[in-house]
């Protein structure tokens, strides 16, 4: 028989219901410092850095009480309270992801269970509890592309949830495209010169779209395959009717206007006992892609999400939890990791995909309107653990070895930032006990309105009227105007871009350049009117108004999950 990793209140901690029942979360943050290789180095941050995580986890801290502090008392509880929930892994190459997620190399063996890492453990847990059945997928970020890595590493597709799952993603589509040669340099009539490499105007967008309708048209011919370009695709058809029917289905795709990405299409497997989680863990590591270098012997080049549905059926209910866990591809100096080569551009476009990362985390500390998701494949597939609903803890692995310090710093001020974003997490089936989030949609829609009618006549802030500045105030208000403008154009060129995307027809790539544009414009003045509220005529909101206004943003996302 099998060990199990733990076998006191396994099941306790997922059934019952829990008074912990918030509507408002902070994404937990916890730092894990790494064992030096070499025990005369010091390893603590403590007295060198200022980020005060919620759990502090010393070289010393064993794979069991990782699994205590951050699944048991973080997840688990999260888990049961109907929310889903994601565990990122983030930090410099060779600083203990991996290990952290799956376990150190070779470590997935039955006798080998109190060196697991968090995912076999979590799986092991779930499995173990009455009532619930467990499912798993996983998909690889590689290079901006989505493989599924339960499916010979097939390439996904990427596309917008809570509209119809067949709307491919232009942006990973796009990047898809490398531009090389003559394409690289057309003329623009725009700008009247050449263009430089990954341009994304509208000359360039429609010269990539006709060059990667070429080569697949060559490349069907190649093998004797008939082509049926841009306007029939039957895997797109496939894919419509995908979404059609699952638009049927009781668990039907959330329609709202924010949107949510995903990957179409991976395999997801049921897990039914220990060996099938050792077996998926295994698949998982030897699948991904992985490289040596100086910092890491086994250091992975790819970003890997496993995502876990637990579904849960009590009394003929039925809920359907997602649970994402995700071990980032470290950051790395390649002067440190001394890459060449392929290894190199691995690096490089991993290095893209976490600054990307950082933009969308900066973006929503400094809680700007428009956060630049669509800008990696990464971000799009995170949007819903750092900006939407699902209740996120993140592990900053640190090297702790003062060599590393410039990157651990980094990796440090990256969980600072995003001990700052707060977001509206709503349980999907919890019972909420908030008196403003409790009850049908029609009460809760007539609350709503109630409430912006209080939040009028609150005190909002906004120019003060003795101040003795007229030019900045009239350019403030002219901004001001401006980003609402540009703001409405934005949803409206995101609407026709994927009208377009789903009936087949115009041309999307101008939409997405128009969009791409329009998206550069709302960030540059949505920054100046920022730098301009930094100025003495401008009055903040009251306090009242602020907490009214987040009051209705939580009931808000409570009413578009009731849709
Ligand atoms: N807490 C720890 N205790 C013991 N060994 C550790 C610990 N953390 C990491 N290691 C070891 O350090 C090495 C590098 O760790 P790991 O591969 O997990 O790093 P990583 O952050 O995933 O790197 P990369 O981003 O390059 O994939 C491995 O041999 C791993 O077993």
């Amino acid at each position: 028989m099998l060990p199990s990793v733990r076998k006191s209140g396994v099941g306790s901690r997922l059934s019952g219901n829990s008074s912990n029942t918030a509507s408002s979360y902070q994404i937990s943050v916890g730092v894990r410092i790494r064992p030096s290789r070499f025990p005369e180095l010091p390893s603590s941050l403590e007295t060198r850095h200022f980020l005060r995580p919620n759990h502090l986890m010393q070289p010393e801290t064993t794979q069991d009480s990782m699994y205590d502090t951050l699944v048991v008392n973080d997840m688990l509880l999260k888990l049961r309270d109907n929310f889903s929930t994601s565990m990122i892994a983030y930090g410099q190459t060779g600083s203990g992801k991996t290990h952290t997620i799956f376990g150190p190399e070779g470590c997935l063996r039955p006798d080998k269970s109190i060196d697991w890492g968090l995912m076999p453990r979590l799986l092991e847990e779930l499995l173990n509890t009455e009532n619930i059945s467990v499912s798993v997928s996983a998909v690889e970020v590689y290079q901006d592309l989505a493989y599924d890595l339960l499916n010979n590493s097939a390439p996904l597709t990427v596309g917008t949830k809570g509209r119809d799952q067949h709307t491919e993603s232009m942006s990973a589509k796009m990047k898809n495209v490398k531009v090389a040669g003559p394409l690289a340099g057309q003329k623009g009539a725009s700008s009247g010169g050449a263009h430089p490499a990954g341009c994304y105007c509208c000359y360039c967008e429609r010269a990539k779209m006709k060059k990667q309708e070429d080569f697949k048209k060559m490349m069907a011919e190649r093998r004797g395959e008939p082509y049926f370009g841009k306007g029939v695709d039957p895997f797109k058809d496939a894919l419509k009717k995908k979404a059609s029917s699952s638009s049927q289905s009781p668990n039907r795709a959330r329609r709202s206007s924010s949107v949510d990405y995903a990957t179409v299409g991976e395999k997801v497997q049921t897990l039914k006992d220990v060996s099938a989680i050792l077996a998926f863990c295994r698949t998982v590591e030897l699948s991904r892609a992985s490289a040596s270098h100086d910092l890491n012997e086994r250091s992975s080049r790819s970003h890997c999400l496993v995502t876990v549905h637990v579904i849960t059926t009590v009394g003929g209910k039925t809920t359907h939890n997602k649970c994402l866990l995700v071990d980032l591809a470290g950051s790395e100096r390649i002067a440190k990791s001394k890459v060449e080569g392929v290894e190199k551009a691995q690096a490089i476009e991993i290095n893209k995909s976490l600054s990307a990362l950082g933009r969308v985390v900066k973006s929503l500390a400094a809680k700007n309107s428009h956060v630049p998701y669509r800008d990696s494949t990464l971000t799009m597939l995170l949007k819903d653990s750092f900006g939407g609903r699902a209740s996120t803890t993140v592990v900053i692995c640190v090297s702790g070895v003062e060599a590393h310090d410039e990157e651990t710093v980094r990796s440090l001020q990256f969980g600072e930032r995003l001990g700052g974003v707060r977001r509206s997490t709503v349980a999907r089936n919890a019972s909420v006990s908030d008196a403003n989030l409790s009850g049908g949609k029609a009460e809760l829609e007539e609350r709503l309105s109630a409430m912006k009618a209080e939040l009028e006549g609150l005190d909002a802030g906004g120019v003060d009227p003795s101040a003795t500045n007229p030019a900045a105030i009239r350019k403030f208000e002219k901004d001001s105007k401006r980003l609402k403008a540009l703001g409405d154009r934005l949803k409206a060129a995101e609407a026709s871009e994927y009208d377009a995307g789903r009936k087949g027809g115009g041309d999307v790539a101008t939409l997405r350049a128009q969009w791409t544009h329009l998206n550069d414009d709302v960030e540059r003045v949505k920054g100046a009117v920022d730098r301009l509220t930094k100025r003495p005529f401008w009055r903040e909101p009251s306090k009242a108004w602020q907490r009214k206004d987040r009051e209705i943003r939580e009931l808000e996302g409570r009413l578009s999950l009731m849709l």
